[in-house]
């Protein structure tokens, strides 16, 4: 049974990694998802140009059937992850986020990586919730194009984009009419579905300090979010832009699932965040067996064959 993808020419061994935000702020971090069995790759999180503290703690917590977050963008720099990814990719492909804060720095950065060493894929995250001030550019799809126009009159290696979640069928056919206008390698969906709200039962408070306790949640509470917008990227989008499936991961079945609705590789952040590294192998044991109980030796004989009624 073979467990592999394949995305602008890179082929991964294994479809799971992390999502960007979670085991990935520091080298530390990093190398642990590189070396877990069952991860086939990993992503770096969003980076700024420069450092970023981020928002106030308590600014991550588990909640019931998932976690909220309001991290605020905190970050060691581009150079710190650039540094780590052209150090590491010769073990396996890569993924490096970048999320800045302005189109400005966004193209600066992307010009930096353009003429680095880096040969893997950027994820150019449009989507960050928790940025005071600052709207998630890929709700507006103007901008979205804006940016997409800037970025491909120079960026000639792999680039994906990290999308937040929708919520209206015209949404999905608006954003997936700019995203195949451009060569794109991937979209990665969900990333937290942003700005709700979790009350602490002992103290009548929010559970977590920034924008009054206001962030995104990502587990078991998103799945059925995250499907939908894979499936529904799947059947809009052209065949040449493939899908990283993100949200409520925490079994193989739900890695089955994602693939099901055309995801071809499957990133976990909350329960990455919960339970480690080791989930990584847990998910792949999982989803072999189910694939098993199914009679499927590969992922093309069921990735996207998701049936309607
Ligand atoms: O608060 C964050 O750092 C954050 N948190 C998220 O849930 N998604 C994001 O893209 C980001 I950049």
């Amino acid at each position: 049974t073979t467990l592999t993808a394949n995305i602008a020419g890179f082929e991964f061994d294994d479809i799971l990694l992390n999502a960007a935000g979670v085991y990935c702020m520091t080298t530390e971090e990093l190398d642990q998802v590189l070396t877990a069995p069952g991860a086939g790759s990993l992503v770096t999180k969003s980076a700024t140009p420069s450092f970023r503290a981020g928002n106030p703690a308590p600014r991550f917590t588990k909640m019931p059937l998932g976690s909220i977050n309001s991290m605020g963008l905190p970050n060691n720099g581009l150079d710190y992850y650039l540094d780590y990814v052209i150090t590491k990719q010769a073990v396996k492909p890569l993924f490096l986020s970048i999320a800045g804060l302005t189109k400005t720095d966004n193209l600066a950065m992307l010009h930096q990586i353009q003429a680095s060493n880096f040969n893997g894929l950027v994820e150019l995250n449009l989507s960050c919730p928790n940025v005071p001030g600052k709207p998630q550019t890929a709700y507006d799809f103007d901008a979205t194009r804006a940016i997409l126009t800037e970025v491909f009159q120079f960026y000639t290696k792999p680039l994906g984009v990290k999308l937040p979640p929708y919520f209206d069928i015209v949404h999905f056919d608006m954003v997936a009419a700019v995203l195949n206008d451009f060569p794109l390698a991937f979209v990665n969906t969900i990333n937290s579905i942003g700005n709700a709200l979790a009350i602490d039962p002992e103290t009548d408070s929010v559970m977590i300090a920034p924008k009054g306790g206001f962030g995104g949640i990502g587990g078991e509470i998103v799945k059925p979010t995250a499907l939908a917008n894979v499936r529904a990227l799947r059947l809009r989008l052209n065949p040449a832009i493939k899908i990283i499936g993100t949200g409520g991961v925490q079994t193989g079945r739900d890695v089955y699932e994602h693939i099901l609705c055309g995801a071809d590789l499957v990133s976990v952040g909350t329960n990455l965040a919960f339970e480690g590294p080791a989930i990584f192998d847990r998910l792949k044991t999982e989803l072999l067996a189910e694939m098993a109980k199914k009679g499927y030796r590969s992922l093309a004989d069921f990735r996207g064959n998701l049936q309607t009624l």
